[in-house]
């Protein structure tokens, strides 16, 4: 069974009966938006005494759903408190997450009569959420399938591996509390932990005081990269919408907020569902893997800590790519790059440890680019990761351009057919992402040809090949010899 939801009708009641102040604004539905905020009145803009600046919308403390709030959940509530002490404290994020898993679960509950947990403002108002959010983690296998070759592809499936493992390690956990065995037991609750991720991940944002946190009303209001409003905090905590600039808004415009300017299309697809059309953020992650046949790949990825990835941006024309990895990747044991498995003299743990010119920099995997900055070889590592990374920009751009069959139709809104919508945003993404990598791909060739002509380079490739022709006529005359 899915959680009922209410009409939004039913949200000037919610709001009035729990002191939501909707002063200037009211939620309306936006034409491919879903609901969205909109100006009931002319609204004046930021005045020069900012502290005098009415709010457009305000919402109590009470309301935000913060790590604050789930820690006083659980002071009322015995069952939640049981679920948070066996599978929560992790982080924020999985405390709002097992919150909103009880909301959905107690608004299923309260509606067939049975008891469940204590009832807050939360347990109404998430029946005035969307059950279905257009984020990738939401699209049937058939619509993920329209996002191959994208850096997207295996981003959602890891995701979707990673919030089934967390869904088995919270029943794995819960199976000691009766009450909530049964009810995770139930089927559809796997179900019910994605769409609450999708919730947190599309709603949620960062508050100045109370950190990252979901606030009921202001998560009405849609994004646009010409926002007409920002959020804040009073001094009391409560939650305010105001206006950001000093032209304000018109009466009957939509009151809009930003999501985040430097936001890729991937990340706005991955966390919120649409691709924002009038951004001009170029971005684009790409993972990497160890080199093939290197003898240090494992090691290195066991010693490295940040996100295996390579950040390629396009700027108005200009290319640039940021990898603390891949200057790690290219290094090898003749460069002065050593591994040691180091054990701790108290503990007796064994650790390993990376050595660069002999020097232990296990606490700087992340700064090779200084690190090898005055080797005499620094211009043939930048070859190396340049080469590395022209390569695998290449092969990206072969993945996203090979022909992909759509399953969806301009009549597929059939039930189980894959929705145009989550085809015309993969298409979107697709598009995008090979601009930025044709893009790419020649800059890197420009920086390759560039680095060949260094006077170092030169000098090294010059030597190396003298270093093989000696080599290859030493083998010759030796294998003269052979034949005498
Ligand atoms: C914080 S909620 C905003 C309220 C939401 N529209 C609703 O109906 O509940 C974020 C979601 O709104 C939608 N959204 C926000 N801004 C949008 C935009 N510029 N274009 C399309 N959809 C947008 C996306 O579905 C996103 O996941």
């Amino acid at each position: 069974m899915s959680a009922p939801q209410l009409p939004i009708e039913a949200f000037p009641a919610w709001a009035l009966l729990n002191d939501v102040e909707f002063k200037s604004a009211e939620v309306r539905s936006i034409e491919g938006k879903g609901f969205g905020l909109v100006a009931k009145k002319d609204i004046p803009g930021v005045s020069d005494d900012s502290s005098s600046t009415e709010a457009i919308i305000r919402i109590p403390r009470d309301l935000v759903l913060s790590a604050e709030a789930v820690e006083a959940y659980a002071k009322v509530d015995q069952h939640f408190r049981q679920l948070l002490e066996v599978a929560g404290h992790q982080s924020t994020r999985g405390d709002i997450l097992l919150y909103l898993l009880t909301h959905l679960i107690l608004s299923k509950r309260n509606s067939s009569g049975s008891k469940g947990c204590a009832s807050t403002p939360w347990t109404e108002y998430i029946k005035f959420l969307p059950r279905s959010i257009s984020v990738p983690t939401m699209w049937t296998s058939e619509e993920r399938e329209f996002l191959q070759g994208t850096s997207l592809e295996s981003s959602v499936n890891a995701k979707l591996s990673v919030l089934s493992r967390e869904y088995d390690e919270l029943s794995e956990k819960a199976s000691t509390l009766p009450f909530w065995n049964d009810l995770l037991s139930e089927s559809g609750m796997l179900e019910d932990w994605i769409l609450a991720d999708a919730l947190y991940r599309s709603r949620c944002l960062e508050l100045p005081h109370a950190g990252l946190a979901m606030v009921p009303g202001l998560d009405m209001a849609n994004h646009s990269p010409k926002y007409l409003a920002r959020y804040d905090e009073t001094p009391e905590g409560d939650v305010v919408l105001l206006p950001s600039s000093g032209s304000g808004v018109s009466s009957g415009e939509e009151i809009t907020i930003s999501y985040g300017e430097a936001k890729s299309a991937a990340e706005m697809l991955f966390s919120y569902g649409f691709i924002d059309q009038e951004s001009g953020v170029k971005e684009l992650v790409l993972h990497l893997d160890a080199l093939p046949d290197d003898p240090l790949g494992k090691a290195k990825f066991h010693i490295y800590k940040g996100p295996p990835i390579a950040r390629l941006s396009l700027t108005e024309g200009n290319f640039r790519w940021h990898s603390p990895l891949l200057y790690l990747l290219i290094l090898n044991e003749e460069d002065g790059l050593l591994f040691r498995v180091l054990q701790e003299n108290t503990s007796g743990a064994r650790e390993l440890r990376v050595f660069w010119q002999d020097e232990d920099v296990t606490g700087q995997t992340d700064e090779f680019e200084s690190l090898i900055q005055d080797h005499p070889l620094c211009q043939i590592f930048k070859l190396r990761a340049v080469s590395v990374l022209e390569e695998r920009v290449t092969a990206q751009l072969e993945k996203i351009t090979a022909e992909i069959s759509y399953g969806a139709t301009e009549q597929s809104q059939a039930a189980n057919q894959p929705r145009v919508e989550c085809m015309l945003a993969a298409e979107k993404l697709r598009d995008l992402e090979a601009q930025i990598l044709q893009g790419a791909a020649a800059a890197l060739e420009n920086e390759k040809a560039r680095l060949l002509l260094d006077a170092r380079v030169v000098t090294y490739l010059g030597s190396m090949e003298d270093t093989q022709n000696e080599q290859a006529s030493d083998q010759a005359s030796n294998e003269d010899d052979d034949f005498s």
